[in-house]
């Protein structure tokens, strides 16, 4: 198609190589009778070290490009219908559940909007951990050290080791989502709208910290938001996604300046005036409603 966006991803930096690659994906949901393309013809790179945001909409597919990206998309229902994703070199688009367990983790993790629907309500939060570095960090001999290191490292009071999920805060909660990701030894985190359930301080708190635990530990980010001012302050590119396609992307500054496409227009600009009205940057919504044509 000649009007199609061509993706803008960047220049390399010292040399850093694709952690994480798409190109020209398509993803369908399927029913008995209906089909619906979630996800057409998306190229995203983020190299190491690299912070990129995702950014959309409720709705325009950001969140099956992040789970088609670990191979957690619901079975039977949805399918990779065109295009590769590559992690490190390796083309996992047609991977097994087998293969990927010893790929989900290190070197890509994910953490997700409603912490309480990955953790599990029955068993402390602690031993969640434990078993996050005992699957993917096999190297670990000692893991109770390790989890104290990561309970410290998100910024967690030892003693929460102890409590059940719904013992804590959402921000907490979160956190703990974090530590368990953290215990892959991720290259790259995938961060799904990892703040849009908190309220506005603990969302400040989780993206400090996010931004603190990446400076650390030069770790990558690929984070998916529907937010500008997050995307302003944390990302240095962006892809923009609009109706299950990317319709602009570039450095974030660049892209934020001078926006080509009238949806990214149209999402500053409400965004702007969400801002002049109660101080802060919120979401679109309105002329750029969800529903596809
Ligand atoms: N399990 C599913 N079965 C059928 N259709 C789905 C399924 N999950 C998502 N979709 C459809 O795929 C499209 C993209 O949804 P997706 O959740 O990827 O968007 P999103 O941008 O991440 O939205 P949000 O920010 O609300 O999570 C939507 O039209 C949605 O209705």
């Amino acid at each position: 198609m000649s009007n199609e966006h061509q993706p803008d991803h960047g220049v390399a930096k010292n040399g850093a190589k694709p952690l994480l690659q798409t190109e020209g994906l398509r993803v369908e949901y399927r029913s008995r009778n209906d089909s619906v393309t979630a996800v057409q013809n998306v190229s995203i790179v983020v190299r190491e070290g690299e912070s990129v945001a995702l950014v959309g909409e409720s709705g325009s597919g950001k969140s099956t490009v992040a789970r088609a990206m670990l191979g957690l998309l619901p079975e039977r229902i949805a399918r990779i219908e065109a295009g590769r994703i590559t992690i490190d070199g390796h083309d996992v688009t047609r991977y097994s559940n087998r293969q990927w367990e010893d790929m989900r983790g290190h070197p890509v993790a994910m953490v997700f909007q409603d912490p309480l629907s990955y953790l599990n309500p029955v068993m402390r939060v602690g031993r969640q951990i434990a078993e996050s570095v005992e699957r993917h960090d096999k190297a670990t001999k000692d893991v109770q050290a390790r989890v104290a290191e990561l309970l410290e490292l998100v910024r967690l009071p030892s003693t929460a080791a102890r409590s059940y999920p719904h013992e804590l805060s959402g921000g907490m909660r979160q956190r703990v989502l974090l530590a368990i990701a953290l215990g892959c030894r991720p290259r790259l985190l995938i961060a799904d709208e990892p703040t849009t359930a908190l309220d506005v301080t603990t969302q400040a708190e989780i993206l400090t910290l996010l931004r603190d635990l990446r400076q650390r530990l030069g770790m990558a980010m690929l984070l998916i938001s529907h937010d500008l001012g997050v995307v302003w302050e944390e990302c240095e590119r962006v892809y923009v996604m609009f109706r299950s396609r990317i319709v602009e992307s570039g450095a974030t500054q660049q892209v934020l300046a001078t926006p080509e496409h009238p949806y990214t227009r149209g999402l500053i600009q409400a965004a702007q005036a969400a801002r002049s009205a109660d101080g802060r940057f919120a979401t679109i919504e309105g002329e750029y409603s969800t529903a596809q044509d």
